[in-house]
């Protein structure tokens, strides 16, 4: 089964508050977009990659990829320019495939921004689509107890509801698709996918809302998502010691 991957790194990274767009910000000396792009090439089993670069940086993403391989390896990378919100970069992934993928049946989605994420969990969601499921997401037990809320008119919230908390999972990326049910989904949810306030988080939630079956499959705690300066923090403490 050819699998290709679509890498996005075409978020600002506000919340980080670095100079740099997030996917380019260093990591051990490191672009946080090539440990990813360098986990997924490890894995032996995706074929190609296609990043989405933020807008105004095509040229210098193009550039961390020499020869148009993932470092190390054999494994060709395509660059195009992202989205004004994830499921729209997605999108713009998706739509270049046949470039660097001709035909290729499976798609990985995964963030540049869950640079640490290793080959054994991208193998484990690539054999779940290999036995035939259409969409695979990692996911990890949530540890906090979680609450719904209403946001209050004067400000502050009230709780509506607590899940049980044994139901839910905090879900990461690589998440794996059967690229028809994946561009399906993404066409079907196009006219969300350029206004942040509807856009969905996860590429999972498009496929949900076609009331198609997700499985999960463990994740795990080195796919963490760099989102704070502790993220990345904790992200080179993780690395000093593998
Ligand atoms: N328009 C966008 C927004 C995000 N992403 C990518 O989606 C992943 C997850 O997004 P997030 O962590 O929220 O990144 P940012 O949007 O950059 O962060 P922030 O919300 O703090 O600005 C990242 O790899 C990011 O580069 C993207 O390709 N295109
Ligand atoms: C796809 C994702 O990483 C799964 O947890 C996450 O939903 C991305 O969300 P973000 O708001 O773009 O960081």
């Amino acid at each position: 089964m050819l699998c290709a991957a679509v890498l996005t790194a075409a978020g600002s990274g506000t919340r980080l508050g670095h100079a740099l767009p997030k996917a380019l910000v260093p990591l051990a000396g490191t672009p946080l977009l090539v440990h990813a792009a360098r986990g997924l090439a490890a894995s032996g089993v995706v074929d190609a990659v296609v990043v989405t670069a933020p807008d105004g940086h095509l040229e210098e993403v193009a550039a961390l990829f020499p020869g148009g391989r993932v470092p190390g390896s054999d494994v060709p990378v395509r660059v195009v320019v992202g989205g004004a919100t994830r499921q729209a970069s997605v999108a713009a992934g998706l739509a270049a495939l046949d470039d660097v993928a001709p035909g290729c049946e499976a798609v990985l989605v995964h963030d540049a921004a869950r640079c640490l994420a290793g080959p054994e969990l991208v193998r484990r969601v690539v054999a779940a689509l290999e036995a035939g499921h259409g969409a695979v997401v990692p996911g990890v037990p949530v540890t906090d107890t979680v609450k719904r809320v209403v946001d209050l008119p004067g400000g502050g919230a009230r709780v509506v509801e607590t899940p049980e908390r044994s139901t839910l999972r905090a879900v990461q990326t690589p998440q794996g698709f059967s690229r028809e049910l994946l561009e399906r989904a993404h066409r079907l949810g196009a006219e969300r996918a350029d206004d942040e306030t509807r856009a969905v988080s996860d590429d999972a939630g498009l496929v949900e809302s076609l009331g198609e079956e997700v499985l999960l499959v463990p994740g795990e705690a080195a796919a963490l998502k760099i989102t704070t300066p502790a993220d990345l923090e904790l992200a080179e403490r993780l690395l000093s010691r593998s």
